[in-house]
């Protein structure tokens, strides 16, 4: 596409973590460090991050004088006056759990808000992506990015950032008392841990990428199951149930092995921080107790054997701190990536022009429009056509003629590659989508009824309407009947995707919609293909009714719909071939009439033009 895409800086929204994109967008990567995006992740929370990792340290300096207190009592037992250690020995323990518990309440709602933060802006970018970026990715993977990755991603913040500082600072405080107490055991401590760094610090890329696989083989799971409950009918009655739960099967397969192997990864890496926290702890006992009365009093082996028991919750929240950040980059890498989806830019491609220009009348105009999906294959080839402010107007043609996707151009869902659309005379790119769209109603061939009341469902463009607006729309689409019939008339839900309506329900469901936003052009893409004969010739009246207020753009197989427009255009292979009323191109344009004669439809005065 060369039309109009915005301005770069149009096109990139401000990330949910409210910093700027990394440098690298092109590159699948999750930028600069691990810990970096965790701490600019956090960093919209500093506040509670810093009253946590307070209150944790408080809560380790309270348990690190907990063994000196202990040194004092055990060498000062048998002489009195232990009285006053104790009581400090238990107000440090109490101290110690009120501290703790308050840093991990502020660590879980720190997580809570992250997790909001990455949620909301995901939701508002994965609205507004480009039109063709949802036909390129599964939905369910989308949704799976903001459900699971999000969850992953805050366990890794909530826990990692603080358990990695406050580890580090207990973990240096508790070493530099052990050197005080005992320089050489310190040094076989040091040994063991060293050891045990080695193997996390070669683990760690591996369990980031297995993670990452697992988080992506969830996201293909939620799809594939999204697809089978989408087309449940179908499946149903071509008996597939089987199959698909084969084929979803072999997904929850693949996720298992993906969250094995993490499992594995983890595992490994805890066992070796376990060992080696363990065996330093062995080697302190053994080599400590030998060199009592040497080297050393009884006390100060307990004290340090205390310190090196204080190593380990914090030694191992690092380590496992490690662990999480890796599985939570895993899934932030997945977060990124739907971050980087290109959006739909909301400003205008090109300034408006500087001096007024007098506008052609139409409230639409094509002018040489060409447009396609795909480089190379063209879709519309130089398509001109003008609908007036008042009256219908219609485009009939072959399947895949390209009907449809003038509709998508008109609703800006694609720009055009070369030529133009005007909206009352002003070129769209001088506009912003939204300035298009607030002057259409669409009504597409799905007719979307969206899970909500029949009420929600009307005025979901209006959510303000009032009673006598939604009367007004249900008399003039014929949905008296469905409002009486349905129990709770209006207030009725309508179930997932409209369930409990008729197609031809739903279609006049959506056709309410739109004609409650009274817009100044209504597009309508087969609005009778699921209506009765009743409900087609009434459908016909309102179109007529509406065209005297609006202008009206419609897309028909069935020519009956249409014959009454003001101008049919006929479209064939992606160009405007004949253009007139129905009688004028019953006579004049041999396409036209073949689409009549498959519907063996006739003209409707004496001078029909009858195609005999
Ligand atoms: N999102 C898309 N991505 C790629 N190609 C598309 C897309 N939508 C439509 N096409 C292709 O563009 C061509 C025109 O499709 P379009 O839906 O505009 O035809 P149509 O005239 O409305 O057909 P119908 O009457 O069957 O609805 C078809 O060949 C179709 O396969």
């Amino acid at each position: 596409m060369t039309g109009g895409l915005a301005t770069d800086a149009e096109a990139r929204p401000d990330r949910p973590d409210g910093t700027a994109p990394p440098p690298d967008r092109g590159r699948d990567k999750a930028g600069p460090g691990a810990l970096a995006t965790m701490v600019r992740l956090t960093s919209g929370h500093r506040p509670a991050v810093a009253a946590a990792t307070g209150l944790t340290l408080a809560g380790s300096a309270l348990g690190l004088a907990q063994p000196l207190v202990a040194r004092r009592i055990v060498d000062a037992a048998g002489q009195g006056g232990l009285l006053w250690p104790v009581l400090l020995l238990v107000g440090l323990f109490a101290g110690e759990a009120v501290t703790g518990a308050v840093g991990r309440f502020l660590l879980e709602r720190m997580g809570e808000g992250v997790i909001r933060t990455l949620r909301h802006g995901l939701v508002s970018h994965l609205l507004r992506l480009e039109m063709r970026t949802y036909g390129e990715h599964r939905s369910a993977d989308l949704i799976s990015r903001v459900t699971t990755d999000t969850t992953v991603v805050r366990e890794a913040t909530a826990q990692a950032v603080v358990d990695m500082v406050t580890g580090c600072l207990v973990s240096a405080g508790a070493l530099a008392l052990m050197a005080w107490l005992d320089p050489v055991l310190l040094l076989l401590v040091a040994v063991t841990l060293a050891a045990a760094a080695a193997v996390v610090a070669c683990l760690v890329s591996g369990l980031r990428s297995a993670a990452e696989h697992a988080q992506g083989a969830v996201g293909t799971l939620a799809a594939d199951l999204e697809r089978a409950l989408g087309a449940l009918p179908m499946v149903r009655a071509h008996c597939a149930e089987a199959r698909e739960a084969e084929r979803i099967g072999t997904r929850i397969d693949a996720a298992y092995r993906t969250g094995v192997r993490t499992a594995k990864l983890s595992a490994v890496m805890n066992s070796a921080a376990e060992l080696a926290i363990q065996g330093s702890f062995l080697v302190v006992l053994v080599i400590g107790g030998l060199r009592v009365g040497d080297a050393g009093s009884l006390g100060n082996l307990v004290a340090f054997l205390l310190y090196a028991s204080y190593l380990v919750v914090p030694l191992s929240s690092v380590f496992h701190a490690v662990g999480l950040v890796q599985r939570g980059m895993g899934a932030y890498r997945r977060i990124d990536q739907a971050l980087r989806l290109p959006q739909e830019p909301a400003g205008r491609t090109r300034p408006p022009a500087p001096a007024p220009v007098r506008r052609p009348a139409g409230a639409l105009t094509l002018r040489d429009v060409h447009f396609g999906y795909r480089p190379g294959r063209p879709v519309l080839r130089g398509v001109s056509l003008s609908v007036p402010h008042h009256g219908q107007i219609a485009l009939v043609g072959r399947s895949g003629a390209g009907k449809t996707t003038i509709f998508s151009l008109a609703a800006r869902f694609y720009e055009p590659q070369e030529g133009v659309l005007l909206f009352d005379g002003r070129p769209a790119p001088e506009m912003t989508r939204r300035e298009c769209r607030e002057r259409i109603a669409l009504v597409d061939q799905n007719t979307h009824v969206v899970h909500g009341t029949l009420w929600d469902n009307i005025t979901y463009a209006v959510p303000g309407a009032d009673a006598a607006e939604v009367d007004r729309v249900v008399r003039l689409t014929n949905l008296t009947d469905v409002v009486e019939r349905l129990p709770g008339g209006l207030a009725c839900n309508l179930g997932e995707r409209g369930a409990t309506l008729s197609g031809g329900e739903r279609q006049r469901v959506a056709l309410a919609r739109a004609l409650l936003t009274r817009p100044s052009l209504l597009l309508l893409d087969e609005p009778t293909s699921h209506l009765d004969a009743i409900n087609e010739a009434a459908l016909s009246k309102v179109m007529r009714d509406i065209a005297g207020e609006c202008a009206l753009l419609v897309i028909a197989h069935r020519l009956s719909t249409v014959q009454n427009a003001d101008r049919i255009y006929v479209l064939d292979a992606g160009r405007v071939i004949a253009c007139g009323t129905h009688l004028e191109l019953l006579r004049r344009s041999a396409a036209y009439r073949e689409l009549a004669h498959a519907q063996t439809l006739r003209g409707t005065g004496p001078d029909s033009g009858s195609v005999e």
